[in-house]
């Protein structure tokens, strides 16, 4: 279980949010600006809260108090942003290695195979990214991330760069991975859409606070 309380001044913005998330996909929905972005990257370990803790089952991330910050690096947290970051000079298969070698795990081919399966990628393992569609690039961006074998998997807008029809086409994968995968899954979006479709559960923030939690009956 992934525990969240943390508060943050963020420029005008008076960040305080708290919520817990039992596995599934826990959508963190609301309006732009209201801090979804923020708290993903404090989850991550790329920014800090100034107060509050951050626990995933009984490992403690951050402690204010106790002055605990495990490095992002070493919190085994996946994530995926809006736009894939994939590495231009590597070939899609090298991209997909790449988590696993960063966190020292040895190769897992029948892990590889899956991943590659689920995505339908193994058609793309020898090219570039930049000779991939924006929706391909993202279908290796989640591979990359599953591959490092998280604890927890941050998707922060993730379709929000693809057009309608692209966001059709990624949107039967995110399930895949949701009902396969079985790894939890914060989903940051604005799309009402999107979040009916691919999430179990809703925090709803508003200018910075969390408004409501519930099923997707909440967007
Ligand atoms: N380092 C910072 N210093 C000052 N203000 C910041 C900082 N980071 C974010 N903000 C502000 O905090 C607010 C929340 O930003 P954040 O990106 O977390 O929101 P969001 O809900 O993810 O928005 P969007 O959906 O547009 O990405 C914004 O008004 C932003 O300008």
């Amino acid at each position: 279980m992934l525990t969240v309380k943390v508060e943050k001044q963020l420029g005008q913005l008076a960040l305080s949010v708290s919520f817990t998330s039992e596995g599934g996909v826990t959508a963190l929905f609301g309006p732009s600006g209201t801090g979804k972005t923020s708290v993903i990257n404090m989850i991550a370990g790329l920014i800090a809260p100034d107060r509050g803790r951050i626990a995933l089952d009984d490992t403690v991330l951050f402690d204010g108090t106790a002055r605990i910050d495990v490095p992002a690096w070493r919190r085994g947290i996946g994530i995926v942003f809006q736009e894939s970051r994939l590495f231009p000079h590597f070939t899609v298969k090298h991209n997909l290695d790449y988590g696993r070698w960063m966190r020292g795990l040895k190769a897992d081919p029948t892990a590889f195979a899956h991943v590659v399966e689920l995505l339908d990628i193994g058609p793309l393992l020898a090219r570039r990214p930049g000779k991939l569609s924006g929706g391909e690039r993202q279908r290796v961006a989640f591979g990359r991330a599953l591959l490092m074998r998280p604890r927890l998997l941050l998707l922060d807008e993730p379709l929000a760069s693809l057009d309608a029809t692209r966001k059709q086409e990624i949107l039967p994968y995110l399930e895949r991975l949701r009902d396969d995968a079985r790894v939890p899954m914060i989903y940051v979006s604005h799309d009402p859409a999107e979040v009916k479709r691919i999430a179990t559960r809703v925090v709803r923030l508003d200018a910075g606070k969390v408004v409501a939690e519930g099923g997707v009956e909440l967007v």
